[in-house]
């Protein structure tokens, strides 16, 4: 009846941001079967050549994610001369490594050799994510495909959108239930500064003047802000170093991300917040614990993130030949 098709019609467009479109294990079954294949030649090539792609790629899949939805959107550059500035040049996303933008230039060259104006820069991006996180020792997860590129990408979209190490509790579980996650997906996604670096900027507030109080963060380990304060100085220092976040295991996805929260060894203030506020913290010792758990947990929290605002057709979306340029 046509009572039913304007209904289902308009629940479909409501879903919108909300509702992921159905993806699929086998959507290239048949249009390209070697892909997964084809993104692996390149993710564990790249692996050894310079491993800070690991972490630098599934942090660009999670700045995609947030923005627009899995599009790709966070790989067009903007156009030269323009005011409008692209998302990739937007201040939260500077510090986005370049060997992640690279490794998947890399990959979708390779798989349009071969299958050429099928694959979407976004489903590339979401197998190279999942190739890097099982090449660092984490879990392995089947990646859902038929994601279409987005046509839109705009720096003014991305503060609002991206959690800040400054983050209250209530903003960074605000902000990703927007985005149809919920406070055990904040809690387990976070597992992934299991790996990576941060720069400075990101926590010297908390060395030398916590919210203002002229004093550093009572809630860090004494022997782990010395080492800090030493790289990072209040004023004038080396705005290229980095710390890992896991003091323990930088290279290596681990639960011990949890066990340091609970020692006092978180990185940012949003780190260790989570083992702060009640809400979190018996979701942190419990990781903490159970890194089978942790694993079975944030595969599922990867493939709900990867289905983030999910376009379908050319309506919504484009199959792009170049990931930076949009057609
Ligand atoms: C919960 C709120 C989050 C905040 C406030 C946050 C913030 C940050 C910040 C400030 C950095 C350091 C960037 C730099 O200095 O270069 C960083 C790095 C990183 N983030 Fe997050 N993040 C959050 C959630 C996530 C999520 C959900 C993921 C992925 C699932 C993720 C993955 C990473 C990775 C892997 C790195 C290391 C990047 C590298 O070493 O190149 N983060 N994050
Ligand atoms: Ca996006
Ligand atoms: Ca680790």
């Amino acid at each position: 009846s046509p009572f039913i098709f304007s209904k289902q019609k308009s629940v479909g467009n409501a879903g919108k941001a909300r509702q992921p479109r159905q993806l699929s294990v086998t959507y290239y079954a048949k249009s390209c079967p070697q892909v997964e294949q084809l993104v692996l030649s390149v993710t564990s090539q790249q692996f050894i050549e310079a491993p800070i792609s690991a972490p630098a790629t599934i942090r660009l899949f999670f700045h995609d994610c947030f923005v627009q939805g899995c599009d790709a959107s966070i790989l067009i550059t903007s156009k030269p001369g323009s005011k409008q500035l692209a998302e990739r040049d937007a201040e939260d996303n500077k510090d986005l490594a370049m060997e992640a933008f690279e490794c998947i230039h890399k990959a979708k060259t390779v798989v349009e050799n071969k299958c050429p104006g099928i694959v979407s820069c976004s489903d590339i991006l979401a197998i190279a994510a999942r190739d890097f996180l099982h090449l660092v020792g984490g879990p392995y997860y089947q990646v859902k495909k038929g994601r279409w590129d987005g046509k839109i990408s705009s720096a003014s979209q991305v503060h609002i959108n991206i959690p800040r190490a400054n983050s209250t509790i209530d903003e960074l579980i605000k902000l990703f239930n927007s985005k149809g996650l919920t406070l055990n997906d904040l809690v387990v996604l976070s597992g992934a500064h299991t790996i990576g670096f941060a720069h400075c900027k990101h926590f010297v507030n908390r060395l030398y003047n916590f919210k203002g109080t002229k004093q550093s963060d009572p809630s860090i380990d004494s022997r782990l802000l010395k080492a800090l304060k030493m790289s990072c100085p209040q004023y004038g220092g080396n705005g290229a170093f980095v710390a890992p976040f896991d003091v323990t295991t930088p290279f290596a996805f681990d639960n011990t991300y949890y066990g340091n929260l609970e020692a006092k060894l978180g990185l940012l203030a949003s780190d260790q917040a989570l083992f702060l506020d009640p809400r979190t913290k018996p979701l942190v010792q419990d990781l903490a614990k159970n890194k089978q758990k942790f694993f079975q947990e944030f595969a599922l929290a990867m493939d709900k993130m990867g289905s983030i605002g999910v376009k379908r057709g050319a309506k919504h979306g484009e199959k792009r030949k170049e990931c930076s340029m949009h057609m």
